[in-house]
């Protein structure tokens, strides 16, 4: 949390309430007719109670199927996945379903899909509120307390189509927090927005996450999200590859101990290169010694010592 957040935090008028996560070598496999396809390969991920984070990365990497996977609407091939006190694959059905209903909150991306157009913004809210009160016997905020939270007080008897586009994600957002849940998911806020559209919803997750000390966990394309969330955990191939926190940038070890290079570095280091590894302390250095085509030739390390570089 900033300071900022922390500040409001401890002058809001709610207790804090979020949950931690922890992914342990999270593993999720797609069977398909045409063969298996690994979208998940190990993810090792801690996020503490009331953080705020931002996971990004390549099309494809991963992403999507880590927060259905978190949001309890799928279970992982293998691996363990901690959401608060609930180790998600040892949970039946029903306390799968619990979880869904009032301890994760899940925003899909395109605010309308999780909306009801011709209904008020107080009536979605008032219906998504419905399993969580029945499963889990709380007593919840008025719709209009968490339309306020978004920045939408006031707007109850509004028509969600009748919002403009940015409203309509922070409506959205209202309604995965109607259960007042400890997590909340959310795919793509902005992507459809513009700059003052992106700001509102920013501002709209902080109020959230200060005043009620929700994790927040919000997957996106836009690097500025990332940035402004405090912390971005790069998903790649399935894992996570690399991490940003307060605008630098760390490469994380593996539970396995690999180290995945950030792109660029990869790139100029074709897979099967051979790297001396130096350590001390504080550092490790990777010296290339030999490429796979050096490797190919009569002559092999020798003739390649000190190609193409040094990674460090
Ligand atoms: N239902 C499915 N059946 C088979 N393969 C799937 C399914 N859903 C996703 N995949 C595959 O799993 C991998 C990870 O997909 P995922 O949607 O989680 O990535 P992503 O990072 O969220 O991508 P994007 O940013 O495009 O949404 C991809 O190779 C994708 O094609």
């Amino acid at each position: 949390m900033t300071a900022a957040r922390q500040d409001a935090a401890e002058t809001a008028a709610q207790p804090a309430g979020g949950v931690a996560v922890t992914c342990h070598r999270l593993i999720h496999i797609y069977p398909t007719a045409t063969g298996d396809v690994v979208a998940l390969s190990g993810v090792d991920l801690n996020i503490a109670a009331g953080e705020m984070l931002a996971l990004v990365g390549p099309s494809g990497s991963g992403k999507s199927t880590l927060v259905a996977i978190l949001g309890g609407l799928m279970r992982p091939s293998a691996g363990r996945v901690y959401v608060g006190d609930d180790e998600l694959s040892r949970l039946s059905a029903k306390g799968l379903a619990a979880l869904r209903g009032a301890t994760v909150g899940t925003v899909l991306q395109g605010a309308e899909r999780n909306l009801l157009p011709y209904l008020s913004l107080s009536r979605n809210i008032w219906l998504a509120q419905r399993p969580a009160a029945r499963l889990a016997g709380r007593r919840l905020d008025p719709p209009e307390a968490i339309l306020d939270l978004v920045g939408l007080g006031g707007a109850g008897a509004r028509r969600v189509s009748d919002l403009t586009p940015g409203q309509r994600q922070r409506a959205a957002l209202a309604q995965g927090l109607a259960a007042g849940p400890g997590l909340l998911l959310v795919d793509e806020p902005t992507s459809q927005l513009d700059v003052a559209g992106r700001d509102e919803v920013l501002a709209a997750l902080d109020t959230v996450n200060a005043r009620r000390g929700t994790t927040v966990v919000v997957v996106t394309h836009d690097g500025e999200v990332g940035a402004r969330l405090g912390r971005a955990v790069t998903i790649r191939d399935g894992r996570v590859g690399a991490e940003g926190r307060d605008g630098r940038d760390f490469a994380v070890v593996a539970g396995d101990g690999t180290i995945q290079l950030p792109p660029e570095t990869s790139a100029a280091f074709p897979a099967g290169t051979l790297f001396e590894v130096d350590q001390d302390d504080q550092s490790i250095t990777l010296r290339a010694v030999a490429t796979p085509s050096s490797l190919d030739g009569d002559d092999g390390v020798a003739s390649a010592s000190g190609e193409p570089g040094h990674a460090r």
